[in-house]
Formats: C-alpha cells, sequence, structure tokens
C-alpha cells in the first residue's frame, strides 16, 4: 500500500478523529479527550494487553513519550533522543532511529523525549544535543537535522515539537522550544520550515533580548531596556538578565481562531530571587501568546512575577470555551502551575495584536489545586497578581555565611504539579489534573554565572506533606474551583491524562501501574501493572473497528534525581522501556453488548 502524508486537514481535525493521534495533546487545543467509548466505564475491565514492544538496550531511564498513530503506524521516542516506529496492529518493528549523542549534554532532569510531530511525510522530534530531526516516517532515514543550540552551556530539547499552519502566509512551520533554565540559557522559542528544518524566526524569552527572522535580526522582546530586571550600579543589566532563563521546554497549543501560538514560560534564571530584584523578571514563568507570521510575542500572562521557587510556567495550556459562574462564555486557556494554583486566562485578550504585552488583568479564574500552598494566599482576580505570604522568599545568607537561614514552602521546586499533562473532558467539563502534595526545605545559596554549570542560587530537600500519599489525580470544576473528587497515590504522580466519551480517565503511577477511573465519581475500575514506574502520556484510537489504549513505561524524570526523600522513595522501582497496547478481546467485546 502506498504510505499516505499527513496533511494540515489531518491535523486541523485530530481532536475530533478518532483513527490517529498526530499531535502532543491529541489535537491543537491540548485538551486529551477522545470520543471514542467503546471502552468504557461498563466495559473496561475487560481491557487486556494487545502487545507490548521492549525498547531495548541497555538505555533505560524515564520513557516519556506520548505516542503518535497514523495509517496502523505508532511513532515512538525513548530515552537517550530515540524513536521507533511500529506496526500498530502487531507491535513490529518496522524502523528504528538512534540519535548519536555527545558525552558533554545537560539534560536538567533525566534524558527524556516527550514524543514526536508529524506532518507529510517526516516525523520530527528533539534530541539531547540541543539539535532537532526530521525523519521519513516510512523508512527513518533522517531527512535534515538542525542543530540550534550549544548543548554544552545547557542547551537540549525534551518536548514534542508543534506543527502549524501560519493564517497569514500560508506557511507550514515546525514550533520548538528548548530547556536549559538550570544552566542559565536564554530560552529560546523557534519556528522552522518543515521542509528544509531551516529556521524562520527564533524568539528569546528573556525581557530585552533581541529576537530573528530569517536570519536577521528582528525585535527585542517587550521594552528593550528590560525595566523587569535590575540594572547594576554602573547602569548595565545584572549578570542575571544575560542568563536569564524562561525557555518554552513543553509543547505549545495552537489557537487557530486568533492564529496564535500559545506556550508555557520556563523559569528565570538563577532560581536566587535577589540576583534579579527589583524586577518581575519577565518573560519567565508565565504562558505566552506568539503571532506564527512574524515571531513576535504578543501577549503573557504571568503566574509568578519573579518567582523565587522554581515554578516554572511551561505546563501546558489547554484550549476551552470556558462558561463562568455567571455563565458568559469565553474563549479560554487552562493551566495548572508549578506554583499549586489553576488559572483560567482570556484566550481573546492574550492572542490580541497590539498594546502591552504583559496582561494580568486577562484572568478569568484561579483557585488552589493542591493542598497547604504557602507562597501564596492566592491569585488577586482584579489584579491578576499572587497575594505572597511575607516570609516565603528565602533570605539572603547571613554576613560571612555561604548559605540563608532554611524556610519550608509548599508547594516544592518540582511543583503542585510538573510537565505531566492534565485532560478536559467536553462530557463531564472537569479537568483530571496529575497532581501532587509535598513540601520542600529551602534556603539560598551564593551564586555566580560559570558556563555549563548549575546556576540555581538554592538549595532544597523535597519533603513528605502528609503520611498515606504524594500523587493526587483530582477532578476539577473550572468555574468553582470545586475537586469533584480525588484519587490518592503512595508514590509521586508523573504520568499524563486522557479523557474519553467513555466516561473514563486514564493514567499511570510510579509503582508501574496504568489505570482507569470513572470520570464523574473518580472510582478505580481498572488496573494493569506493566513491570516499571510510568511517566509517560497514555492515549487511544481506533483500528478496525476496535478501541485501544496505548501507553509508555519506564521509570525516571525528575523526582529520582531531584526529589530528595521522595527519590528515596523511589529507589525500589525497576528501570524499564516498553510500549503497551491495549484491548478488549473480540469475544468479550460481542458478550458486552
Ligand atoms: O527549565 C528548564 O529548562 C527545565 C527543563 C526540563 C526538561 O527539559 O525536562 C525540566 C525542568 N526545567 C524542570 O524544572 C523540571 O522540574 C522538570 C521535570 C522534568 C521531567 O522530565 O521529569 N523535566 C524538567
Ligand atoms: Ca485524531
Ligand atoms: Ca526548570
Amino acid at each position: 500500500a502506498i504510505a499516505k502524508d499527513v496533511t494540515w486537514e489531518d491535523i486541523l481535525n485530530d481532536h475530533e478523529t478518532t483513527n490517529d493521534v498526530l499531535m502532543y495533546g491529541l489535537g491543537n487545543n491540548a485538551q486529551r479527550y477522545s470520543s471514542l467509548n467503546q471502552i468504557n466505564a461498563e466495559t473496561v475491565k475487560h481491557l487486556r494487553p494487545a502487545w507490548a514492544f521492549s525498547f531495548g538496550d541497555e538505555k533505560q531511564r524515564g520513557q516519556e513519550t506520548q505516542a503518535i498513530v497514523h495509517d496502523g503506524t505508532i511513532y515512538i521516542t525513548g530515552s537517550y533522543s530515540r524513536m521507533w516506529a511500529l506496526d500498530a496492529k502487531t507491535g513490529e518493528r518496522k524502523w528504528k532511529f538512534e540519535a548519536r549523542l555527545p558525552d558533554d549534554i545537560r539534560p536538567c532532569c533525566d534524558v527524556v523525549n516527550r514524543g514526536a510531530a508529524i506532518y507529510g511525510d517526516k516525523v520530527y522530534f528533539g534530541a539531547l544535543d540541543a539539535s532537532i530531526y526530521a525523519l521519513n516516517k516510512e523508512t527513518g532515514k533522517v531527512e535534515w537535522r538542525e542543530k540550534f543550540g550549544d548543548h554544552k552551556v545547557g542547551y537540549t530539547m525534551t518536548g514534542a515539537p508543534t506543527v502549524i499552519k501560519d493564517k497569514e502566509t500560508g506557511r507550514m512551520m515546525l514550533i520548538h522550544g528548548s530547556s536549559g533554565d538550570e544552566f542559565g540559557v536564554v530560552g529560546q522559542l523557534y519556528a522552522r520550515d518543515v521542509d528544509t528544518g531551516e529556521e524562520i524566526w527564533m524568539l528569546p524569552f528573556v525581557e530585552g533580548h533581541m529576537g530573528r527572522f530569517e536570519g536577521k535580526d528582528s525585535r527585542t522582546t517587550g521594552d528593550a531596556s528590560a525595566p523587569s530586571w535590575p540594572n547594576q550600579e554602573n547602569g548595565e543589566k545584572v549578570e542575571a538578565w544575560n542568563h536569564g532563563g524562561g525557555a518554552p521546554w513543553q509543547s505549545a497549543a495552537f489557537d487557530v481562531a486568533s492564529n496564535t501560538i500559545v506556550v508555557g514560560a520556563g523559569n528565570p534564571a538563577p532560581w536566587n530571587t535577589w540576583a534579579r530584584t527589583p524586577g518581575d523578571s519577565l518573560y519567565t514563568s508565565g504562558q505566552a501568546y506568539v503571532n506564527p507570521t512574524t515571531g513576535e510575542l504578543v501577549g503573557f500572562y504571568q503566574h509568578t512575577p519573579n518567582d523565587a521557587w522554581d515554578f516554572s510556567g511551561n505546563n501546558e495550556i489547554i484550549l476551552f470555551d470556558y462558561t463562568d459562574k455567571d455563565g458568559n462564555t469565553h474563549r479560554a486557556g487552562a493551566h495548572a502551575d508549578r506554583n499549586g494554583f489553576f488559572y483560567v486566562t482570556d484566550v481573546d485578550a492574550l492572542s490580541q495584536r497590539g498594546g502591552e504585552i504583559n496582561r494580568p488583568t486577562a484572568l478569568l479564574n484561579a483557585f488552589p489545586f493542591v493542598d497547604e500552598i504557602t507562597w501564596a494566599k492566592g491569585i488577586d482576580l482584579e489584579t491578576g497578581r499572587p497575594i505572597e505570604v511575607e516570609g516565603q522568599r528565602p533570605p539572603l545568607p547571613e554576613e560571612g555565611e555561604t548559605k540563608g537561614a532554611t524556610i519550608q514552602v509548599t508547594p516544592p521546586f518540582l511543583g503542585g504539579k510538573n510537565w505531566n499533562p492534565m485532560a478536559y473532558s467536553q462530557d463531564t467539563g472537569l479537568f483530571y489534573v496529575p497532581a501532587n502534595n509535598w513540601t520542600e526545605d529551602y534556603w539560598t545559596e551564593n551564586v555566580t554565572y560559570q558556563a555549563g554549570a548549575a546556576y540555581l542560587g538554592q538549595g532544597f530537600r523535597i519533603k513528605r506533606l502528609y503520611d498515606d500519599h504524594i500523587g493526587t489525580l483530582r477532578a476539577f470544576n473550572p468555574a468553582t474551583g470545586e475537586k469533584v473528587w480525588e484519587h490518592k497515590e503512595e508514590f509521586p504522580l508523573w504520568a499524563g491524562t486522557l479523557a474519553t466519551a467513555g466516561n473514563l480517565v486514564f493514567t499511570g503511577t510510579s509503582d508501574g501501574y496504568v489505570k482507569a477511573f470513572n470520570a464523574q465519581t473518580g472510582e478505580e475500575l481498572w488496573k494493569f501493572q506493566t513491570g516499571s514506574g510510568i511517566v509517560s502520556s497514555p492515549i487511544t484510537w481506533e483500528m478496525d473497528g476496535k478501541q485501544y489504549l496505548g501507553i509508555a513505561s519506564g521509570y525516571g524524570g525528575a523526582v529520582p534525581l531531584w526529589g530528595g526523600d521522595m527519590a528515596q522513595l523511589t529507589t525500589q522501582v525497576s528501570q524499564g522501556g516498553s510500549f503497551w497496547v491495549f484491548e478488549i478481546p473480540s469475544e468479550l467485546l460481542a458478550s458486552a453488548n
């Protein structure tokens, strides 16, 4: 059979088509919702493995991939910048690609990859040496590779890229970011030609840095004098401004109606707030709205002004139709931040061209989604700014000391929720948030920039908040902030979620289970042990009249490296690397109907 190319129409409709999964987030809106209902609250008890594929090699570590499915083929990425194409029916390998990585790569938080993008006859994915690959989707052969940053100073790529079509020019673009805030990079978002990989534009996320358009300087991001970053006595910017972070290391959503890229901005660098005070450290720890035609930042909502806690704003922004308590509807973005608050923002207000970029009043609603938040009492819905609690910015070291006094902060730097994406069900109107209840000891340390070394100026140790759980899967009503249900997990919850019209929510656990819950009540309906921890995002699709569930298993990510007491807790989890596909056997389907 002649292989089908992926068209823009296919991508545009991805959130509605059930026979393919073409986008990270299962559509431009990143809702992670499927209208499939063959696997449902009644039948899910019959769900069984159809096949499993082992990634092999000695290379294990965290498997954070979300699979892509197209025309009977599954594309999965793995740790250490690997990728496979598998026959979706049998699990048989079609091809494997493995990037040759230098020894001196510097990913902060494990050698992970969250997934690929697909368009035309190519699949695209980022590698840990700060490069991006286009592979022929039939053969796995390299069509092009672009190195976008110096991996020795911390540029790297872990997130899945996004394919969009610029409405203005009709041009197909590959959008991707970089990682590296913990090493003091300047975060950058890129648009590339899908066919050649050539850079169309680059947008830096630190205020006052110069962007590029077709190889030439374009404009500074925001105000050229960067008033949100302090000056030294000699009038020059502080050191931190040169290494200010803000990296968009997770995937973008695309608002087709307003032709706007919507993506989270990383934490400012260094973490140490005093290196950046006074000022808000724009455009970090917030959500960014970007014009694809020009690569210009058009709107920004900052979750954590002058972030002192590594509350990176990168987590996914889900586009949805929001009905507020008064019955008014808005085109909105939903975001569960590292800082413990859930935000509903006005997409029309943030994507509008012209005016001030920083738009704190574009906030529609905000509420806490984890317990015992200490750093802020809440988010002021009028001003859009947090109501900070005194004493939660860790104090500077006393004269002659190298460490400041230790304070306790909740949530800790790994967040009330990290990268693992939430889902939105169009049936229940609820958001399913994979969160964690935990806390940290936190203190400042002296810091000077050194290329290739961690640029934090903070010490930390993550600790338990409760005896009985850390992970908590929670269902929220976005208008009222009501927690409709909760399911607790002994280990940190580090897997993504999926909501379906079968009245189900799926996720994975750090101790190896794939689980299904009743979307309305939270009742656990089914689980299966995969043999290693799950830190990936589930998908579902339909093939020859049958619904399938797919998820990767393989423990890793930030928790075992940075998680303090929780890193210790999870040392008992076996390493792994495999992809699992589940189905309801035909004979059981027949009897269920
Ligand atoms: O600021 C950054 O550049 C950056 C990058 C990454 C990454 O690329 O994985 C993480 C983080 N920060 C981070 O703060 C974090 O907690 C984190 C967790 C994970 C993970 O894969 O489990 N990555 C990252
Ligand atoms: Ca689809
Ligand atoms: Ca970070």
